[in-house]
């Protein structure tokens, strides 16, 4: 029998507001049927309209609140919400931090795992903390325009203050605008696969301020590349590295294989933990430096090294934790699926005389099978994987080689519970508190430092 919703679409109802979800939505119940309505928080009393009902749950927009948190800003900017790009800045920064804390614990208590979450660490200035911007580029009544797409769509909002990255980078953004629209290059129009620039990504160097530019386009060449290069860096003193990616499929993937660097060097530098990293293009470098060097400091503290340990550092990238982790261990190894990134992991080890780490290109699922295979026994093994979290053959590898700590560091505290219940199988055990840490403040992003170890 086809059980009825109780609420139908277009429908307008008073309800509170129990809880935020982990997308940062609020979460009404009605007759236990869940509605999630974007910019409500836990507290509030508000009317609101359902705009879409499906087998479970629904989606409602608020139309009018009668009664408001006490951790609610007024006065936010709502095309930071309707971009994505800050959708929980109406949530007083303290509560924020709240938040990731109570989110890891309640996914926990859902596993039926009963954990101790620490206070999530902030940051003092919780806006601007962006190294990096990735900005789609098209064009508006025949101009062209950077800004950021609405949410759940593809349609560009102008922006020129993109609130939580680095003002430099903002500035810079404005700057290359300017220059492609007078040199008069097309933007890329996703409908008919013509055009030419797609994306622009601007990083800087958090203490060095080098900046690199990497035009995306769907084209092997840029309509005047030359003069336009030549523009930029001279408009721009910051810049010391130009790259062209050819990105030529229709895809929403950002970046293209093919990198080619127009002016300067093919990567720029920067220091963390008093180290200094070279990062290419398409290298993953972590966003929020100052909350980084937190992260890893937590990390490399968890591990416990006294010298003497093999450690394995799993999604190294450009081998920051390895690095870190090297000048207190006796021999590291790293692997990172990304070819530039490992390149320049190795150069990294080169430039900081540190001689005590191999890298390795490959699938850490792949390489974890290898190593164990090859007796490699870690007495510590650092995780650090995408959003999706680890691979089973990966968690089956690394407790055969039967490490006594593994240190996660999550971006997900979804795919954190599950590997963390598949390493419990395999006879460990979480040791202290999970420690939450703000990367990415305004947003519901989680990040967070779990230590196992072996019963
Ligand atoms: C969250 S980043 C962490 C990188 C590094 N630990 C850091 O802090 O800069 C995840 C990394 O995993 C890499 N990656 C994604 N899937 C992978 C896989 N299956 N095997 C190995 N590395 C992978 C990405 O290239 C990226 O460098």
């Amino acid at each position: 029998m086809k059980i009825k919703a109780p609420v139908s679409k277009n429908e307008q109802l008073d309800v509170s507001i129990m809880d935020l979800t982990y997308q940062g939505m609020g979460v009404a119940k009605v007759n236990d049927f869940p509605l999630f309505i974007e910019n409500a928080l836990p507290g509030e009393e508000l009317t609101i309209q359902v705009t879409k009902v499906a087998k479970n749950y629904g989606f409602a927009r608020a139309i009018s609140w009668k009664s408001e948190s006490p951790d609610r800003v007024k006065d936010v900017d709502k095309t930071y919400r309707q971009t994505g790009i800050a959708p929980l800045q109406h949530l007083a920064y303290p509560a924020q931090l709240k938040f990731k804390q109570h989110q890891i614990a309640e996914l926990f208590n859902k596993a039926h795992q009963d954990v101790e979450v620490a206070p999530t660490l902030g940051m003092a200035n919780p806006t601007q903390y962006r190294n990096k911007a990735q900005v789609p580029v098209r064009m508006i009544k025949g101009q062209l325009e950077t800004g950021f797409y609405r949410q759940h769509s593809h349609d560009l909002i102008p922006l020129t203050d993109f609130y939580i990255q680095d003002p430099a980078i903002d500035a810079a953004i404005i700057k290359v605008r300017d220059l492609l629209r007078q040199f008069e290059i097309p933007a890329y129009n996703e409908i008919s696969d013509k055009g030419v620039l797609r994306n622009i990504m601007v990083r800087r160097g958090y203490y060095s301020h080098e900046m690199m530019i990497v035009l995306i386009s769907r084209t092997q060449k840029i309509p005047s590349q030359a003069q336009l290069v030549d523009q930029i860096h001279k408009a721009l003193p910051e810049v010391t590295s130009i790259v062209l990616n050819v990105n030529a499929k229709k895809t929403n993937v950002i970046m293209g294989n093919v990198t080619r660097v127009l002016y300067g060097k093919p990567t720029i530098e920067d220091t963390l933990m008093g180290l200094t990293f070279a990062i290419s293009a398409r290298s993953f470098y972590q966003v929020n430096p100052q909350q980084t060097e937190k992260l890893y400091q937590m990390a490399i503290d968890k591990a416990g090294l006294t010298g003497e340990e093999t450690v394995i550092d799993a999604y190294c990238g450009i081998g920051t934790i390895s690095l870190a982790l090297a000048k207190h261990a006796k021999q590291v190894y790293g692997v990172d699926i990304v070819p530039e990134a490992i390149e320049d992991a190795k150069v990294n080890a080169q430039k900081n005389h540190l001689t005590n780490v191999d890298f390795f290109v490959d699938k850490a699922e792949d390489q974890m099978i290898q190593w164990q295979a090859a007796g490699i026994k870690p007495d510590v093994v650092v995780v650090d994987p995408p959003r999706k979290g680890l691979a089973e053959t990966l968690i089956e590898s690394t407790a055969k080689m039967g490490p006594k700590k593994i240190v996660y560091v999550s971006c997900n505290p979804a795919t954190l519970v599950r590997d963390v219940q598949l390493f419990q199988d395999r006879g460990y055990v979480i040791d202290g508190p999970i420690q939450p840490v703000d990367q990415f403040p305004q947003t519901p992003h989680v990040e967070s430092v779990t230590v196992l170890v072996k019963k």
